[in-house]
Formats: structure tokens, C-alpha cells, sequence
């Protein structure tokens, strides 16, 4: 009987780090193209945002000190010297109680001091306004390189560009970015009872499921999942399967067979390759444990459980940081929420528990969803997930634990 030699998560992903050399290379795409990617290089300014000094209202560029003492009961008279067209360049230069119109967005005159609203104004005649709200210096003014500054490190390697990051790139004038390259994974789901997208449920034969939770997990950090047909309990088919997928993509996952069952053949089919090495059987986290990390012809092969969950999972703990480490992304969302219940777990594996997060009188707080390995709905629905130490028996009621966010 095969009984598993386990390694620790952090063990597993180090193996990984130490024998996989991705050489992920870099390319430039549109902004839009961007979205979701990782940067291969720091992204500088090269220009302030805004350009120009420009106004936050509708109103009157003034100088302070003419409307210092300006309040309803106490107007003070300046003088209309023009108006700031939008989108050009306003050269007029204020004197004594004088104003020039703005519009929200446009030019300021270079020594405008503050822009009054319209709506603490009234208009006397053609070119004469009283105001009567007292300004400070700057007030509804953006100043030069007030948002984004020239020369300004706007992000740095290895960020993942998010929807947001997209204004600040358009507002800095950047068209292209460089990013590095898609990483290409294949997915091999393995199994006499899985059917494709295509096949209609019959006997005790199921959907598959994995290779599509897979497919989103790896396209939300920037790969380019492809999925092979789900194949049989048939080793010279999973083999050809394998062969083809290692030639095709960076790194092949295969979900199913890899545990102790009779028909479990992903290790066998693995070691049929002349270029191989298993270097992992069996990882020590709850679920996942019968994981199976391997090189074919110098690329990653890594076998997942075939429970939905469990194979879920092993991507949380060990591919997606591994992939990350690739991208060079440091960064992983988190909150720290407090445990809502007594939780009792076996000693000697990590744990991996999807949760729920609530708010309750202020306080975050989190309740584990509990779930058998071959469910997926729940994962689905959950906030986060949290880890649980090997070597801890549990979490108490009231503990401080870190949330991480899907
Ligand atoms: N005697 C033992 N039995 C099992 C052990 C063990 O240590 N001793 N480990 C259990 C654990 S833990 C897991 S996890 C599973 C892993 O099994 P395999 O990786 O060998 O996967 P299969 O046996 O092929 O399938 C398990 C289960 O998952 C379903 N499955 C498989 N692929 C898919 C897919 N693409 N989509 C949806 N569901 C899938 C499959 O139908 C089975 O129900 O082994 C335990 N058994
Ligand atoms: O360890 Mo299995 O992966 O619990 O279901």
C-alpha cells in the first residue's frame, strides 16, 4: 500500500521556486490590453498631471487679498477682465480687484490666488461682479503636478494593473505599457466518469468541474488558460495528453488520479516521460493533500487532487504564489477579522477554511463555511479564506485571524 511522504506548503513552494526557472518574456500592449496585467518594469510619469494650474469650479479668478474681507453682508466690486477658454491657454495676468471667468477645468490666469464660485457672486454689469465670499490662497485651484508628478514612479514592477490604475495611465499620456507575457497553462482533467462542456450527464458519470474553477482562478492573474478534453483512467491516452500539453504550454496541471486509487495513474504517467522527475508526493494541508509536483523536460507538471475543492485550494497554497513569484508580485489582500467560533482541526496538516465575513456592532468578524472536499458551491460563495497553522489544534472564539480576499 503507497503511503504519502508530505511535504510542508512553504517546502512545496520553495521546490517549486528552486526548480522552475520560468523565463517569462516581456511585451508592450495598448491600456486596455493592460487591465489584469503585470508590469515588467517600473512606470514613470513623464509629465505633471495636471499641466497646467486650472480651476475645480465654475467661477472667477481672483486675487486673496482683493476678496479678503468679502462676505453677503459686505460684497466686494472687481472687474471682469475676460474669460479662461477650455482647453486653451489662458494669458491673462490678474491686477488689483480684477477677475477672469473659469470655467470648472479650465486654464487659470498664472497668478490667480483662488477661484470664487458663481454662486458667491452676482453679476452687476457686463464686467463687474461683487463677491461676497472671502477665499484662501489656492482655494478651488488644482496646482501644477498636483495629482501625478513628472518623474513620479506611478507603479512599480510587478504590479497588477487594475481598473483603476487604467485612469492614471490615460491621465499621464502613457499608451503602451510593458508587461510581462501571459503565462501559457494547460489543464488536464482525468477521470472515466468526467464530460466535457458538450456531453449530457448519464449513469454516475459527472461534469467537469476543475478545469473550469481553473480557468478562472489562473485568468485573474494574468494566464492564458487552455483546456485540454477531459481524458480517461487510460494511461497511454493521458501520456499522449501530457506529452502534447508539455509542448504547448509553460506549465500542465492535471486534476484527478493523482492519489492511491487503482486507477490513479499521474504519477505513472509522469515518470513514463525519459525527461522527468516527481519531486513531490503529497502535500501536508487539509484539503489537497495528494498533490503531485513534477518536471517534464524541465517544465512544471503538477498533478492537483481531484476534488473540486481540494484542487482549488492547492492553487490558492502553491500555484498562484508561485505564479505571482514569477510575475514578481508581492502583494496579497487581507483583512484581520475576529473568529466567530470554537474551531477544532487535526494537528500535522495546514489548513485551508473558506469563510464568510459579517459585520457585527463595528467588528469584522468571520465564520467558517464547512464544507466536504468534493463541493464547490460554498468556495464559490465565501468572502475569503484563512490558513491554519500545522501545528495548531484549532482557533478559539474571539481570535484574531487574517482573511485572505478573493
Ligand atoms: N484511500 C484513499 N482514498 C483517498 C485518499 C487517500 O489518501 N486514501 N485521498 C482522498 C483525497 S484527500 C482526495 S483530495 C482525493 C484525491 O483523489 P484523486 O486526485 O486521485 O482524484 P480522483 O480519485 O480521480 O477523484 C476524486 C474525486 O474528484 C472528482 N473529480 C475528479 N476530477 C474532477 C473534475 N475535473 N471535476 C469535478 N470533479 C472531479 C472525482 O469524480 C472523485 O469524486 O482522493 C481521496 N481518496
Ligand atoms: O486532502 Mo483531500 O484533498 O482533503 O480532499
Amino acid at each position: 500500500m503507497k503511503l504519502f511522504d508530505v511535504v510542508e506548503v512553504s517546502s512545496a513552494l520553495d521546490i517549486m521556486k528552486k526548480n522552475f526557472r520560468v523565463d517569462i518574456k516581456v511585451e508592450s500592449v495598448s491600456l486596455v490590453e493592460g487591465l489584469n496585467r503585470y508590469t515588467s518594469k517600473d512606470i514613470k510619469s513623464k509629465l505633471n498631471v495636471p499641466h497646467f494650474r486650472k480651476s475645480l469650479v465654475d467661477g472667477y479668478a481672483v486675487l486673496v487679498r482683493d476678496v479678503f474681507l468679502a462676505n453677503e453682508s459686505n460684497p466686494v466690486p472687481i472687474t471682469i477682465i475676460g474669460e479662461s477658454d477650455m482647453g486653451r491657454i489662458c494669458a491673462k495676468i490678474l491686477d488689483t480687484e480684477e477677475a477672469v471667468y473659469v470655467p470648472t477645468g479650465g486654464m487659470v490666469p498664472e497668478n490667480a490666488e483662488a477661484v470664487v464660485m458663481i454662486e458667491y457672486t452676482e453679476k452687476l454689469s457686463e464686467d463687474t461682479i461683487l463677491v461676497q465670499k472671502g477665499l484662501a490662497h489656492n482655494e478651488n485651484i488644482v496646482e501644477v503636478g498636483e495629482d501625478i508628478k513628472e518623474d513620479e514612479i506611478l507603479y512599480k514592477k510587478g504590479h497588477r494593473i487594475n481598473e483603476r490604475d487604467l485612469g492614471v495611465l490615460a491621465g499621464a499620456n502613457i499608451k503602451e505599457v510593458e508587461v510581462h507575457k501571459k503565462l501559457v497553462i494547460g489543464i488536464i482533467s482525468t477521470g472515466d466518469e468526467i464530460l466535457n462542456q458538450n456531453e449530457d450527464i448519464s449513469e454516475a458519470k459527472i461534469k467537469d468541474i476543475n478545469a473550469y474553477v481553473l480557468y478562472g482562478q489562473l485568468s485573474n492573474i494574468s494566464c492564458k488558460p487552455i483546456i485540454y478534453p477531459p481524458v480517461k483512467d487510460n494511461l497511454e491516452e493521458i501520456i499522449e495528453l501530457i506529452d502534447r500539453a508539455n509542448k504547448e504550454c509553460d506549465i500542465v496541471l492535471i486534476s484527478g488520479g493523482s492519489s492511491v486509487g487503482k486507477k490513479d495513474e499521474t504519477v505513472r504517467a509522469i515518470q513514463s516521460f525519459k525527461n522527468s522527475k516527481v519531486l513531490v508526493e503529497g502535500i501536508a494541508m487539509k484539503p489537497g493533500k495528494p498533490t503531485i509536483i513534477a518536471e517534464v523536460n524541465k517544465k512544471l507538471v503538477l498533478g492537483l487532487p481531484g476534488h473540486p475543492l481540494s484542487c482549488a485550494f492547492v492553487v490558492e497554497a502553491i500555484l498562484k504564489p508561485f505564479i505571482l513569484s514569477l510575475f514578481e508580485e508581492k502583494s496579497q489582500r487581507y483583512l484581520v477579522c475576529e473568529f466567530k467560533y470554537n474551531y477544532h482541526k487535526a494537528k500535522g496538516r495546514e489548513e485551508y477554511l473558506a469563510v464568510d465575513i459579517s459585520e457585527e456592532g463595528g467588528k469584522l468578524l468571520c465564520t467558517p463555511i464547512l464544507a466536504k472536499s468534493s463541493m464547490i458551491k460554498h468556495f464559490a460563495n465565501c468572502d475569503g479564506y484563512i490558513r491554519i497553522d500545522r501545528d495548531l489544534e484549532g482557533i478559539h472564539k474571539g481570535e484574531s485571524v487574517k482573511v485572505n480576499l478573493f
